[in-house]
């Protein structure tokens, strides 16, 4: 049993908690009236940690903002026209990107590349000049080339801090703990899965030796797990038809993510997730971003962890991933060199 002084202690430790974790970031959303930027602004919305939610997109954001500011929780939403990039930016803390287009049958994410490329250059270039010192959470795809691209549109303005830049891979993360559930029974919360490299296909590397559920997954049934973790994307884009790629789940993966990384930087600590980042972990093979468990503070990445221990299979998997992703990134920065 706590004593009385014990559990007073207890209670104030938690309202200074509550009171670090309260509203006090502003928080743009770019790309706010497409697929994944409407129940993306919809769930941030209801994050205790927005003290105001700033939706801009070339089209729709107004209309969004207006609906989405009826909801009674405590942030102030507002919605900016295609000209008004600059006043959406501005004194934004987090900037999450899901502007551009989407995949249709047949593609892969590189083919999004021509269409992406320019348009996130092109937001990043307004970042580097209205709010240089923004979080920016990338999810336009390709992840791994849009997110080169923003480093090095940010390294050129001279305000490149790696600290605040993070390729939004959630959804592989969500997507293998869901998975994995299915076939184990296990509740998802309980299946986590690191989910390390990329974002798109083989340079998706799940760490189910990692897991104490994924560990059990052998032969046939690990072969098709794998599979469905890297192309789950894919699963999607069949299923829709014609009309698109994931944007629900996408929706809850950004803000999942976003919420980790408003949490640390609300100075709450220990919360780690895997994102792509600039990273130190294969930058001898010239791989100088990649995704792995990093761990989210005041100043955005604190600390990346290494991947830990892998089986011979996730060796295989890691193999195949490291020279796609290199091209990747490559192309990425070439772009705005
Ligand atoms: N990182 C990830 O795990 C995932 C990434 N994606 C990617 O997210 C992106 C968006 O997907 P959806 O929302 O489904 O597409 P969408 O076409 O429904 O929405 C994209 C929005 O971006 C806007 N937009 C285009 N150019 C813009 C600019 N210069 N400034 C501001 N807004 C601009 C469009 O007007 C549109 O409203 C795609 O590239 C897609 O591949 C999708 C799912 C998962
Ligand atoms: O598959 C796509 O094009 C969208 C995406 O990145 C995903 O669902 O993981």
């Amino acid at each position: 049993m706590f004593s009385r002084t014990a559990a007073r202690a207890l209670t104030s430790q938690s309202r200074a908690f509550s009171s670090s974790a309260a509203r006090h970031t502003k928080v743009a959303v770019l790309g706010a009236g497409g697929g994944i930027g409407q129940p993306l602004s919809l769930l941030l919305k209801l994050d205790p940690h927005v003290s105001a939610l700033s939706l801009y997109d070339i089209r729709g954001a107004p209309g969004v903002a207006a609906d989405v500011s009826h909801i009674d929780s405590g942030s102030k939403v507002t919605g900016y026209a295609a000209d008004q990039l600059d006043q959406a930016l501005e004194g934004t803390k987090v900037i999450v990107i899901p502007a551009g287009v989407p995949r249709k049958p047949g593609m892969t994410r590189d083919d999004l590349f021509n269409t992406n490329a320019s348009i996130v250059r092109d937001l990043a270039a307004a970042i580097a000049r209205v709010s240089p010192e923004a979080h920016i959470l990338v999810i336009s795809n390709p992840v791994n080339s849009t997110v080169p691209i923003v480093a090095e549109t940010l390294a050129k303005a001279g305000v490149f801090d790696p600290r605040r830049l993070f390729g939004v891979t959630t959804l592989d993360v969500v997507r293998a703990a869901r998975f994995l559930g299915e076939i184990t029974n296990a509740d998802p919360k309980e299946s986590v899965v690191t989910v390390i490299g990329g974002h798109s296909g083989a340079t998706i590397v799940p760490l189910l030796s990692q897991s104490p559920f994924g560990k059990a997954v052998t032969g046939e049934a690990y072969e098709k797990i794998v599979h469905r973790i890297q192309f789950g994307g894919d699963e999607v884009v069949k299923a829709k038809d014609g009309a698109g790629s994931a944007t629900l789940s996408m929706a809850y993966a950004g803000a999942k993510f976003a919420n980790a990384l408003l949490r640390g930087l609300g100075g709450e600590k220990g919360v780690v997730t895997p994102t792509f980042v600039k990273s130190p972990l294969y930058e001898d093979q010239g791989i100088d971003f990649f995704s792995s468990n990093v761990e989210l503070g005041v100043n955005g990445v604190e600390k990346i962890h290494p991947v830990g221990p892998l089986s011979a299979e996730e060796e295989k998997l890691l193999a195949a991933c490291l020279p796609d992703l290199k091209k990747n990134i490559e192309k990425g920065k070439a772009f705005v060199a």
